[in-house]
């Protein structure tokens, strides 16, 4: 619902001109293409088909709520700019002539008709820019589901993502099955956070991706363990160095860990299914702060289901859940959600992605070194950025989809395991 204030604040909208900028081409995903705008450290974040200006309200409002009741300082909340129809459809029409957009997203074009778009730090370089004297590199995961409710379990050995590959393969959407799990990332555990970094380095289908001075970077041909190689000497040291960034990990890189982490062997996948032991991360990493969002599903995936089976699905209740999950968190305080609310607000935190950012710095003053934002690593210094974005609301259709989802994976799953 947009109410009166809303209208207001939109009347007074910054209009953004394009043609007055360098842009470039930084990404896109299912449902937003994005734009770096080097200049001003931002990146503009623009509808594909199918989005409207009520959509880019309601993100807005759910972002806000999501950055105070779970993630903190770990995002930012896109800011709203006027954008003309005609600079949108000139953007698209670029975007199209250099090529630079995957083949198998051409399909949808810029909703250039709603006239805005959404700002936001360039979460690729770092923020405060003049603590780099090295190149920046930044590496974004997309985690997905780093636990499955105890009830969800009996049904399957594999986690979503893992039973997920296997349907991807019969799709043939991916032509060899990753060794990633999310289960790992989020373990707590500093050697399984170490093998998820570096599993998703060989096999980054869309959940690793790397850039350089804020500039994509192309790992299609062999992964990422090169670019990390360049970045931290080898590919060991970069999973080490990622993995205690992630678990907000200070007793990381002493010389010990880094011998450790260079000397592992990778163990082969267990036929068994996926390893759902874990212990505890510490309260304020953004591995913990995401998982808590994860829980916010507090039933097996049936209650879910029944719960939606009775719902009303008419278009006003697709988002109703984004004001009622807004008077929470304006309320403050620890809450729970019914289930289907707390089931897409999970959702949400299964599709974010997660930006690592760093470079090397100088070693800081005793003053500066209390600052968060500068680490000690072997022998050096780094200035690190942990971010978070694509926190968007989910549709209560996204349920429906699920189960659709889970059924074809189980199938899928029976015909290459045999069960
Ligand atoms: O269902 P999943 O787990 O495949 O997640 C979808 C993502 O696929 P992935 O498996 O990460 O490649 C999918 O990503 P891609 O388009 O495959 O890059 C979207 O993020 C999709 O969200 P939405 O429909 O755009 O809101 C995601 O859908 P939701 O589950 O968030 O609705
Ligand atoms: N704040 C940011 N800073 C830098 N790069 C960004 C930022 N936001 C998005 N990107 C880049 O643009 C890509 C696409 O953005 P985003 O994930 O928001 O699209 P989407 O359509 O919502 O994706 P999905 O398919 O997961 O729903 C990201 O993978 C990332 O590389």
């Amino acid at each position: 619902m947009s109410g009166p204030d809303e209208a207001t604040a939109e009347r007074s909208l910054r209009t953004l001109t394009l043609s007055d900028k360098s842009w470039l081409y930084k990404g896109e995903g299912n449902a937003n293409v994005v734009l770096a705008m080097p200049a001003d450290g931002t990146v503009l974040r623009v509808m594909k088909d199918g989005g409207t200006a009520e959509t880019l309200r309601l993100r807005t409002r759910y972002y806000d709520a999501i950055r105070r009741s779970f993630l903190d300082e770990y995002t930012d909340v896109p800011v709203l700019v006027s954008v003309h129809e005609e600079q949108l459809l000139e953007v698209d029409r670029r975007l199209r002539a250099q090529g630079c957009r995957p083949s198998d997203r051409l399909y949808k074009g810029l909703a250039f008709t709603v006239g805005l778009a959404a700002v936001c730090p360039d979460y690729t370089v770092l923020m405060q820019a003049r603590a780099a004297i090295t190149p920046v590199y930044c590496v974004e995961i997309k985690p997905k589901q780093g636990w499955l409710h105890v009830t969800d379990r009996r049904a399957q050995a594999r986690c979503a993502f893992c039973a997920h590959q296997y349907l991807k393969l019969c799709r043939g959407e991916i032509s060899v099955v990753s060794r990633y799990c999310p289960l790992d990332l989020f373990s707590g555990r500093r050697e399984r956070v170490r093998r998820a970094v570096r599993r998703l380095l060989h096999t980054p289908q869309n959940n690793l991706k790397m850039f350089l001075d804020g500039v994509p970077l192309d790992g299609r041909d062999g992964g990422f363990a090169r670019v990390a190689s360049d970045a931290f000497g080898d590919e060991h040291r970069f999973a080490e160095f990622v993995a205690a960034v992630l678990l907000d990990d200070a007793a990381a890189g002493t010389d010990q860990e880094v011998h450790a982490a260079a000397t592992e062997q990778d163990p082969a996948t267990s036929l068994a299914g996926c390893d759902f032991e874990a212990i505890p991360m510490p309260r304020d990493c953004v591995l913990h702060k995401i998982l808590t969002m994860q829980k916010m599903q507090t039933t097996g995936f049936a209650i879910v289901y029944s719960e939606y089976d009775r719902s009303p699905k008419s278009a006003a209740a697709q988002f109703g859940h984004v004001d009622r999950l807004v008077r929470v968190a304006a309320a403050g305080g620890q809450f729970v959600l019914d289930p289907l609310d707390g089931y897409l607000v999970a959702a949400t935190a299964q599709d974010c992605s997660l930006f690592v950012t760093f470079s090397g710095t100088r070693m800081p003053s005793d003053t500066v070194q209390q600052q968060r934002g500068v680490v000690r690593f072997g022998t050096g210094w780094y200035a690190v950025q942990v971010k978070v974005s694509d926190l968007d609301p989910k549709p209560l259709s996204t349920v429906e989809k699920h189960r659709k989802r889970n059924a074809d994976m189980l199938l899928a799953c029976e015909q290459y395991l045999g069960r």
